[in-house]
């Protein structure tokens, strides 16, 4: 069977969020192969070396927008992406692309910590 790809991103104030979220499913992220964005892939393996996590360019610098062109390219299938909604980003636009891209593309997209919970747990056999 082939093997699904998740990506994982979370703005600064979602990280510890992202990362404890890593933490609590390792095992069934596991069997995944696991995209990230710069920053969050790294508080990520921080938390869980075991995991091995591919890390792009950070967010700002172009990370969502590779995620992005991944998703367009049909290589991601699900989008765990922690927003932050109380803080200004300055890649505004690239976060909006990104979320776009993921609802053109129809593919399961989390938002936040609850809905990842039961996203991972679908995945579930
Ligand atoms: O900016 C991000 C999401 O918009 C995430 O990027 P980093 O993981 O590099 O912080």
């Amino acid at each position: 069977m082939k093997q699904l790809t998740l990506a994982l991103v979370a703005h600064d104030a979602k990280k510890d969020d992202m990362a404890a979220f890593v933490a609590l499913y390792e095992e069934d992220l596991r069997p995944f192969s696991l995209f990230s964005t710069g920053t969050t892939g790294a508080r990520v393996m921080e938390r869980c070396p075991a995991l091995s996590v591919t890390r792009l360019k950070s967010g700002p610098l172009g990370g969502d927008q590779q995620i992005g062109a991944m998703i367009a390219e049909g290589r991601i299938d699900a989008l765990f992406f922690f927003v932050d909604p109380l803080s200004p980003h300055p890649h505004d636009v690239d976060v909006k692309a990104l979320m776009r891209l993921a609802l053109v593309y129809d593919i399961p997209m989390a938002l936040n910590r609850a809905t990842a919970g039961r996203l991972i747990e679908s995945f579930r056999d």
